[in-house]
């Protein structure tokens, strides 16, 4: 839960340690604004996979499910700037499935809490082995960092790309590939 109050008496320092006024017309309304944001990108932090996960349907077929493309936003623990791209995710079923916008969802969860890359990654990995049980789980996720194009570096259009997988895909470089060629 975030504390409103907290965040809002924060931002407040932030505006008078950079030199400006809190209280001038544009400004004053300002910690507030950005109280109610964080409660919106950080809402991952009070929610869990298991929910998206619970609801699974039984199926004969044991494919690759590859949900790909899944915009999201996230952002960067060490500066608490943005990073966004894409991220695709990937399963092999053992007997059962599940909705394909839980896949997305699972992404939500994850995003919308500060951390890094590689933290995002693996913990959608896990989650998918942890909760659906399927023969393997793989996740690539491509994004873009602003701390590494408004600042510091700067360095547009680079693009951070992390992996994570479990089970089959750990020691099947084949899948690993099929993968990798249906993300292309
Ligand atoms: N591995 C990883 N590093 C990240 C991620 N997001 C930001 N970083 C990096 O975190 C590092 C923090 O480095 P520091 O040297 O402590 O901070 P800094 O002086 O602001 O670093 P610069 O960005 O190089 O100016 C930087 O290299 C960032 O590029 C991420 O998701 N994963
Ligand atoms: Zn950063």
């Amino acid at each position: 839960m975030v504390d409103r109050t907290k965040v809002e008496e924060g931002v407040r320092l932030i505006l008078e340690g950079i030199g400006e006024n809190p209280q001038r017309e544009g400004l004053v309304g300002t910690p507030d604004r950005i109280a109610r944001m964080y409660e919106e990108i950080f809402a991952g932090l009070e929610m869990d996979a298991k929910e998206p996960l619970s609801k699974t349907f039984s199926t004969d077929n044991s494919e690759m499910v590859i949900e790909k493309d899944i915009p999201f936003y996230s952002t960067c623990e060490h500066h608490f700037m943005p990073f966004y791209g894409k991220a695709h995710v990937a399963y092999i079923p053992d007997g059962r499935v599940v909705g394909i916008s839980k896949l997305a969802r699972t992404v939500e969860v994850y995003a919308r809490r500060p951390q890094i890359q590689e933290q995002l990654t693996e913990q959608i990995c896990d989650a998918l082995m942890e909760n659906l049980h399927p023969k393997g789980a793989i996740v690539m996720i491509e994004a873009e960092h602003m701390c590494m194009t408004m600042r510091g570096i700067k360095k547009p259009g680079s693009k951070t790309v992390t992996f994570a997988m479990g089970g089959q895909f750990k020691e099947d470089e084949k899948l690993q590939n099929r993968f990798f060629q249906m993300v292309r």
